[in-house]
C-alpha cells in the first residue's frame, strides 16, 4: 500500500497493461487473486476487528471484492457479501464460487462497521441507477458465515430488491449505497468509488464520499481530476503486479538543492515582472519570487511600494532586455487597456524564457497566440479555468485532454489551474496536483503560483519541471499557511515551503 504517487492511467492504458501482463504469462484469475489480497491486507489493517460489508457488482471489480471477502474471512474476520447482480465475466464468476459464505441482494444488505465497495470500478459505463440489473438469482446461502457477521441479514422477499426482477418499484442504487456507507464508521472503495468515471474526474450518481480508496495498480485520472476526486478520500495505490508507465504523472515533491557555496545572485535566477493598473498583483507575485528562492527579483512599476529586497524600475524596452533576466513574468494586475498591449508585445519580442498569466491571457487570443507558438524559447501559460476557455474555447473533455491539446496549440507548458491543477507540456507530458488546499480559493494566490513558477524557471529548470515545482512549492505554502489565509501570507510561506529538503 503506497501514498499517491507513480504514473496515473486512463481505463484503456490499464487495460493495456493488464493485457501486457497477461502476456507474460498472468491470467484475469491470477491478476483478481493478486488484487483481492492486496485488498484484504489492506482492509485487515483498516478494519481491525470491525464487521465488514463488501458490496460486489457484476463485473471484475466485484470479482475482486469476493476474493477479498474470502481472505478476510479465512483471516477470521466477520464478513458478509451483498451483491447487486451475478457475476458477467468469467474470473468474477470464479471468484464468486470461492466464496464460501452467503451473497445477499444490496438492496435487502444490512450495514455493518467497514463498507467496502467494489460494485464498479474502470468498467462503470452509466450512472448507477440507470441500468436494468437483475438481483443475484440465488439468493443467498442462509445459516453460513454470513450469519456470525455483524447484523446478519434477515430473509427478504426478491421482490424487495434493488432493480428487482418483477419490476417492482427498485430502491436506487445510490440511495442504498450512502445509507449503508452513513452507517458505516470507515468507507473503503475498491479502484474508485463506484458512480465516478475512470477517465475525465465525472461524477455520475448521487454517491457518498469515501473514506479510503484503494487504487490497483495505479492512480487513474479521476483519483485526482475534480469533482470525483473529492469523493475517493485518501487514496492508496496496491502494487497487484502489473507495471504500470504513463506520460501523465501526479506531481510529487521537486528535488530543489539549496544554493552551492559558490552561488550569488545572478545564479540563482533573475526574475523581471512588468507590472501594470494592478501594482499590488505583480508585487504579490515579486515577494512570491523571492520567497520561493530566485536571486534578484526586478518589479517594472512606477510605484515603490513593497519590500526593499524588491528592485524597483520604471517599464522601458531597455529593461527588458537586460540580458541577465532568466524569467519574465508578465499578467499579474497588468490590465487590458491600450498600455497593457504595448507592454505585453514588447515583453514578446524578447527572446526571454516567458511566464503569462492573468490579464496577459485574455490579450493572447487569436494572432498573438498564433505567432507566440512559433517561439523557441521557454514559455510558461498559468490559466484559470476562465482565461483557458478564453483563450483555447470551452469544451466538455477531461482536464487532462484539454491541458495537452492546449500546450500543443501554444508550444507552451500549460499550468490548468484550479482544485485540480493540470501541468502539461506540448511533449504530451501531464502532471496533476493532488489536494491542493480549498483556502487557495481566495484573490492573489494565482500571482504568487505565477511568480514562484517565474522563480523555477528563472533558476534554469525546464519549463515543465520549473512549473511543477512552482504548483507543488504554491501547494505546500498553502498547507503550512492553514486556514483563512490572505495571499500575501501564502506568498510569505513559500520560504518555508522552499525550505523543505
Ligand atoms: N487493472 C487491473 O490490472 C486489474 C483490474 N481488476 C478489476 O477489474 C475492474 C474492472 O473490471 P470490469 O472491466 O469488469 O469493470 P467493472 O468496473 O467491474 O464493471 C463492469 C460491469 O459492470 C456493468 N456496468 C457498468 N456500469 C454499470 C452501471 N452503472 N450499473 C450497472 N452495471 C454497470 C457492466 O455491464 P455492461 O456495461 O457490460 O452491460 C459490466 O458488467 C477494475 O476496476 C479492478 O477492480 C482486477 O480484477 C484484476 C486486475
Ligand atoms: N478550490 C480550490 N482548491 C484548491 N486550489 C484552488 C481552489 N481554487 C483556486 N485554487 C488555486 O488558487 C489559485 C488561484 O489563482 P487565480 O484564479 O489566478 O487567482 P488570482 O487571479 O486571484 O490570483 C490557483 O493556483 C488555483 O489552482
Ligand atoms: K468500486
Amino acid at each position: 500500500m503506497s501514498p499517491l504517487a507513480g504514473p496515473i492511467l486512463t481505463a484503456a492504458e490499464i487495460r493495456g497493461a493488464e493485457a501486457s501482463a497477461m502476456a507474460a504469462g498472468a491470467t484475469v484469475d491470477s491478476l483478481m487473486e493478486r488484487a483481492g489480497q492486496q485488498i484484504a491486507v489492506a482492509v485487515r489493517r483498516l478494519a481491525g476487528a470491525n464487521a465488514i460489508l463488501v458490496v460486489c457488482g457484476p463485473g471484475n471489480n466485484g470479482g475482486d471484492g469476493y476474493v477479498a471477502a474470502r481472505l478476510l474471512r479465512e483471516a477470521g474476520l466477520k464478513v458478509r457479501v451483498a451483491a447487486l447482480a451475478e457475476p458477467k465475466t468469467d474470473a468474477a464468476k470464479a471468484a464468486r464460487a470461492a466464496w464460501p459464505g452467503g451473497v445477499e441482494p444490496v438492496a435487502d444488505a444490512q450495514p455493518a462497521s467497514i463498507l467496502v465497495d467494489a460494485l464498479f470500478g474502470t468498467g462503470l459505463a452509466r450512472p448507477l441507477d440507470a441500468p436494468d440489473v437483475p438481483l443475484p438469482s440465488s439468493q443467498r446461502k442462509l445459516g453460513s458465515q454470513a450469519a456470525s457477521a455483524e447484523q446478519p441479514p434477515q430473509e427478504t422477499p426478491a421482490s424487495a430488491g434493488v432493480m428487482a426482477r418483477n419490476g417492482a418499484a427498485a430502491t436506487p442504487i445510490t440511495a442504498k449505497l450512502r445509507a449503508l456507507a452513513q452507517a458505516a464508521t470507515l468507507t473503503i472503495a475498491i479502484d474508485l468509488p463506484s458512480g465516478v468515471t475512470t477517465d475525465d474526474g465525472r461524477v455520475l450518481s448521487d454517491i457518498p464520499v469515501f473514506d479510503i480508496t484503494l487504487a490497483l495498480a495505479a492512480a487513474k485520472p479521476s483519483h485526482l481530476l475534480q469533482p470525483a476526486a473529492r469523493h475517493c478520500g485518501t487514496i492508496r495505490i496496491l502494487d497487484i503486479g502489473v507495471a504500470t508507465t504513463s506520460a501523465a504523472q501526479v506531481l510529487t515533491r521537486p528535488n530543489l538543492p539549496p544554493p552551492g557555496p559558490d552561488a550569488h545572485k545572478y545564479t540563482r535566477g533573475m526574475v523581471a515582472i512588468v507590472a501594470g493598473s494592478m501594482p499590488g498583483a505583480a508585487r504579490l507575485a515579486g515577494i512570491a519570487a523571492m520567497r520561493a528562492g530566485a536571486g534578484y527579483v526586478l518589479l517594472l512599476a512606477d510605484d515603490h511600494s513593497g519590500p526593499d529586497a524588491l528592485v524597483h524600475k520604471p517599464f522601458a524596452p531597455q529593461a527588458i532586455a537586460d540580458p541577465r533576466i532568466g524569467a519574465l513574468l508578465i499578467g499579474p494586475g497588468l490590465g487590458r487597456d491600450a498600455d497593457a498591449v504595448a507592454k505585453l508585445d514588447a515583453t514578446l519580442v524578447t527572446d526571454h524564457p516567458l511566464v503569462i498569466d492573468g490579464d496577459a491571457l485574455h490579450l493572447l487570443k487569436g494572432n498573438r497566440l498564433t505567432t507566440l507558438a512559433t517561439r523557441d524559447t521557454p514559455l510558461i501559460l498559468t490559466p484559470h479555468a476562465g482565461e483557458f476557455d478564453a483563450l483555447f474555447g470551452a469544451s466538455d473533455a477531461s482536464k487532462i485532454k484539454r491541458a495537452r491539446a492546449a500546450a500543443v496549440q501554444a508550444n507552451a507548458v500549460i499550468v490548468f489551474k484550479g482544485a485540480d491543477t493540470v501541468i502539461a507540456g506540448p511533449d504530451g507530458a501531464v502532471r496533476v496536483a493532488p489536494g491542493a488546499s480549498p483556502w487557495l480559493s481566495t484573490a492573489g494566490t494565482g500571482d504568487v503560483l505565477a511568480g514562484a513558477i517565474a522563480a523555477m524557471l528563472a533558476s534554469g529548470l525546464a519549463p515543465l519541471e520549473a512549473a511543477s515545482a512552482g504548483v507543488w512549492l504554491h501547494g505546500e505554502a498553502a498547507h503550512r499557511a492553514g486556514a483563512a489565509f490572505i495571499a500575501d501570507d501564502l506568498a510569505q510561506a513559500l520560504s518555508a515551503a522552499r525550505a523543505t529538503e
